[in-house]
């Protein structure tokens, strides 16, 4: 791969002060490489301090999407040994550090002249770092809903920071963004956090609304935090990239790491978001309960509402496990309920031929089937979010009066909405671990003096990624993906939609300009697994 500007500087934007640096073309400013042919891209009128996208072009179509440094606008900051060299713990791990040039390809699925595509930088500790062990004063909030394994991270924040680094000083913010400025905050040490992991929710606390640049930053420059460390899902990701551009207009050296979480997996570039796997889990208990009462009564139908807003991953996941559930409705697939090919035409069939049938539905789906009064669109939370109304409810008595009344059909519907019982426990065995390899990359990186970055894994491998990539798009379920696919044979759902219209869509949204990191159709050929299926699933945000 083509390396940086200046190698042995991890922030290509300090190499823009190196001889070599030209102005390439009439958008970039482009700093090359003679032994490599490599080249440094920054925007027109970018100036170190000057947080643009950092791109890295190398051989044969390579790009690096790099995150911010504390150089970028520090670039006399001085350097110290990684104090892991001398931990007896992992002095035995061969190639510890990570290689300054090491970067983990997007796409990993390619054909012989396929460019080599989007890189980012890969996490994990470096052999330079930014700050002394009691130097640093780390802080630590929970944004937005809750989700399984917060606390995880929390733990393997301050225990990775002591462990790792020798840090003593973290502080907990109470209650999400307003806590930085209105609220106490919270001690942190190895012992206080030892078995938080076991409990759901936050010990720090959350909330939405409430972010004040200003306040937030004012606090952080007078308690003296020098790295922050901000969970949170895509609204939270938007307000800790404000913050990280006003802790970089203030010049303060102060790393901002974000960590991506979010129950509904809408979260887009990463593999899946932590504590989705838990959620799947513990919705397969809410999945059978339906399946039990379904099957126990005369024309049984068990109905399930589950999470995701605008993304029907968790429904998708939780109907491909189970293997009851007759219908699977999620918001990226438009339905209908009356006539040939609807909703109340297949619920009839399925139980005149088994006598019963399980539907599960997430919260978004079908929103614009709920009549203008219960759609109140214009009723916001305190972050901004469209609130939905409860589809669960909706079409429990949709189908009730169309069975009751036109079809004088007796059926027996139960309702289970589990959608806070799934999202308040605390995370599994899979969840744990990956929860504790975000954390200690999360300080890796901060204390290599990253900045300005979202940490999680790209194909396995985990990553620092540029905040603007993770809040400019949300994950959605592509319904035209295998996946979905899949689950329709499983369930022996009809689509609701024609195929011709499915065709036209896609015809559509392929001659839509794509912007230049969004990855062609082609890239929809394979979704074996849920980490290879997530970038073609990008949609631009909904509201
Ligand atoms: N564009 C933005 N700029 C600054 N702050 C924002 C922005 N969007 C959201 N926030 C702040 O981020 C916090 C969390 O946002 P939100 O309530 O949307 O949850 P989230 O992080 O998206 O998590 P989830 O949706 O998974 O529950 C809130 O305190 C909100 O004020
Ligand atoms: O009731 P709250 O706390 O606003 O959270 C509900 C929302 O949070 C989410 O779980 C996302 O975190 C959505 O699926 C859901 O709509
Ligand atoms: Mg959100």
């Amino acid at each position: 791969m083509g390396s940086l500007c200046n190698s042995t500087n991890p922030s290509p934007v300090s190499a823009l002060k190196l001889p070599g640096l030209d102005r390439c073309n009439s958008k970039l400013v482009c700093c090359s490489n003679s032994k490599t042919g490599s080249v440094v891209q920054l925007p027109m009128g970018s100036s170190p301090g000057n947080s643009q996208p950092k791109t890295l072009t190398g051989e044969a179509g390579y790009v690096l999407e790099d995150v911010p440094h504390l150089t970028d606008y520090l670039p006399d900051l001085p350097t110290f040994t990684n104090p892991l060299q001398d931990n007896p713990a992992y002095s035995v791990v061969k190639q510890y550090f990570v290689n300054v040039d090491d970067s983990v390809a997007q796409k990993i699925v390619v054909h012989k002249s396929t460019p080599r595509g989007t890189h980012f930088r890969r996490a994990g500790p470096r052999q330079k770092v930014y700050f002394e062990s009691d130097e640093v004063h780390a802080c630590i909030v929970t944004c937005g809903g809750l989700c399984p394994g917060l606390n995880t991270v929390i733990r393997e924040i301050v225990c990775g920071l002591n462990h790792m680094y020798g840090v003593k000083k973290v502080l907990g913010i109470d209650g999400g963004y307003r806590g930085f400025y209105a609220r106490n905050t919270i001690t942190l040490t190895p012992k206080s956090v030892n078995d938080i992991h076991k409990r759901g929710g936050t010990v720090l606390g959350t909330s939405r609304g409430g972010h004040d640049k200003g306040k937030i930053v004012d606090s952080i420059q007078d308690r003296g935090i020098n790295q922050v460390y901000i969970i949170g899902g895509d609204g939270t990701q938007r307000g800790a990239s404000v913050i990280f551009e006003e802790i970089r207009r203030r010049g303060l050296k102060v790393a901002v790491a974000g960590i991506p979480k979010t129950i509904d997996n809408d979260i887009p570039v990463i593999d899946k978001s932590f504590g989705f796997d838990t959620a799947v889990e513990e919705a397969q208990r809410a999945i059978n309960a339906a399946h039990v009462e379904a099957e126990s009564n005369e024309n049984g139908i068990g109905l399930v509402k589950l999470m995701g807003r605008y993304s029907g991953y968790i429904a998708m996941y939780a109907t491909l496990a189970s293997r009851d559930v007759d219908c699977c409705l999620i918001p990226e697939s438009p339905f209908y309920l009356e006539g040939a090919g609807g909703l109340f035409e297949y619920i009839e069939k399925k139980i005149k031929e088994n006598g019963h049938m399980v539907i599960v539905i997430a919260e978004g789906a079908g929103q614009d089937l709920l009549s203008e009064v219960l759609r109140s669109s214009d009723q916001q939370d305190a972050s901004g979010n469209k609130l939905l109304q409860d589809v669960g409810l909706w079409i429990s008595q949709s189908i009730k009066d169309h069975f009751s009344r036109q079809k004088k059909m007796t059926i027996n519907l139960k309702y289970i909405d589990p959608t806070y019982m799934i999202r308040a426990i605390p995370s599994n065995a899979s969840d744990n671990v990956y929860c504790t390899l975000l954390a200690q990359s999360a300080v890796h990186g901060a204390m290599a003096g990253y900045t300005g970055f979202t940490v999680g894994p790209v194909n396995g491998r985990h990553c620092y990624i540029p905040f603007y990539r993770i809040i400019e798009r949300q994950n959605h379920v592509v319904i035209t993906d295998r996946m979905w696919a899949r689950l329709l044979s499983s369930t022996h759902q009809p689509s609701f939609i024609p195929a011709k219209d499915v065709i036209e869509d896609t015809k559509e949204a392929e001659e839509q300009p794509q912007t230049p990191r969004t990855q062609t159709s082609e890239d929809n050929s394979s979704d074996d697994k849920l980490s290879m299926n997530k970038e073609m699933n990008e949609l631009p945000v909904i509201g």
